[in-house]
């Protein structure tokens, strides 16, 4: 079976554009090649696929509109450039699915959101939402607030923690280069193209290991070190030519162009071990025989009306433990209500949550995706 099948087979990816491709070498926004790309996007979701952009080229936008050549050196200006070509960015994302009838969605988001337990079921609540309604969400770093990633450039890595969060199968990273070279090819006429690799695959940092080019700033190591990041989810990667015909849509239909980096195992098989490896559990629900039942079968959510018992004082997305009526521990997860929302709920069927709290966040107490049976 050919490993190309998984871009076949994917049902959710994530695709991230890099600032070099994005942006006409610094001329503004090359407006006709992002109406390609969305074109080939459409395509996608016409059969099924959920798709989320992850779009950097805000800083260059925003250059062009405040009629700068040269990337400033003071980071407040970088930040000031940015939020000015956020504007045009998104303007541009959002004319360009409109000829596909296809509504989009900004979201601004920082590495510290996706690491704060509560912000990332937040976040991850909102873009599958978005998913739902067919919307296709645009993330870009939010850089009025920070500096770091501003500074490193580095939309790579958001773009696989997003993959993370929305539990993609696969990152798509669209750049300039035809795809990860075994050396770099700005400066090596005989560097050669990697078609496959594990991710992990340590031979790899070597040849990621130049620079990046002068408006991206986080070169192929940011591209190696996301598509590791994509891999603890269970997600492939994939470094491709933007520049490429229809490199998106040769791409879905099993082409070998670019790099393809492989996760060591699957999507759940990952996600649940990094779920078990959280191992600080900040309370307990006791559950009901019935509950109990339906936990061990596998693959089901717990729902608020199988437990019986709150105990601590934990907050929405931390882990908590399950325990049967004995106190013997069932299975462990990440909780969608704080522990005081938790007890209200405790013991009642999913459409009373919104008589009781006033609004409902989630239907499951803990999603099956976030609940490891022990
Ligand atoms: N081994 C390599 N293979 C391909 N490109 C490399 C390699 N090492 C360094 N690079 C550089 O990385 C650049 C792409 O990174 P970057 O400029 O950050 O792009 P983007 O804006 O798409 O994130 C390429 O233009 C290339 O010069
Ligand atoms: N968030 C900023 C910087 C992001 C950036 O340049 O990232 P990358 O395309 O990965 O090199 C922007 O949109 O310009």
């Amino acid at each position: 079976m050919s490993e190309r099948l998984q871009l076949r087979k994917a049902r959710r990816l994530v695709i991230k554009i890099g600032s070099a491709l994005l942006t006409d070498d610094g001329k503004g926004l090359d407006v006709a090649a992002l109406g390609l790309w969305v074109d080939q996007i459409a395509e996608l979701i016409a059969e099924g696929v959920e798709v989320v952009v992850v779009s950097s080229g805000s800083v260059a936008e925003g250059m062009s509109r405040l009629g700068w050549s040269s990337r400033p050196q003071h980071l407040h200006e970088l930040q000031a450039a940015a939020a000015v070509g956020q504007m045009g960015l998104v303007q541009t994302w959002e004319a360009q699915f409109k000829r596909h009838d296809i509504h989009t969605a900004q979201i601004l988001l920082t590495h510290d959101d996706l690491s704060d337990r509560k912000r990332y079921l937040n976040g991850r609540s909102t873009l599958r939402t978005l998913l739902d309604y067919g919307v296709v969400p645009i993330v870009n770093e939010n850089d009025t607030v920070v500096t770091d990633e501003i500074r490193f450039g580095d939309n790579d890595t958001l773009g696989a923690l997003v993959a993370n969060l929305i539990e993609a199968d696969g990152l798509i990273i669209l750049t300039d280069q035809l795809g990860l070279f075994n050396k770099d090819p700005r400066k090596h006429q005989d560097a050669e193209l990697v078609t496959e690799r594990k991710a992990e695959d340590r031979d790899l940092d070597a040849m990621a290991g130049g620079g990046a080019g002068a408006l991206g700033r986080g070169g192929m190591l940011t591209k190696l070190r996301a598509a590791r990041l994509a891999a603890r989810s269970g997600a492939f990667t994939v470094i491709v030519g933007g520049r490429i015909e229809h490199a998106i849509s040769r791409l879905r239909q099993g082409d070998v162009i670019g790099t393809l980096l492989l996760p060591e195992q699957g999507r759940m098989a990952a996600r649940k071990q990094w779920i078990a490896s959280h191992l600080q559990t900040r309370g307990k629900l006791t559950l009901d025989d019935g509950a109990v039942k339906v936990l061990r079968q596998g693959g089901r959510s717990l729902l608020p009306v199988g437990v019986k018992a709150i105990a601590g004082q934990f907050r929405r997305g931390e882990m908590v433990s399950c325990v049967d009526l004995n106190g013997r521990e069932i299975a462990r997860g990440l909780v969608n209500y704080d522990a005081d929302e938790a007890r209200a709920i405790a013991g009642r069927s999913s459409d009373r949550i919104a008589d009781v709290l006033g609004y409902v966040s989630d239907e499951e107490m803990i999603h099956r995706d976030n609940l490891v049976v022990v």
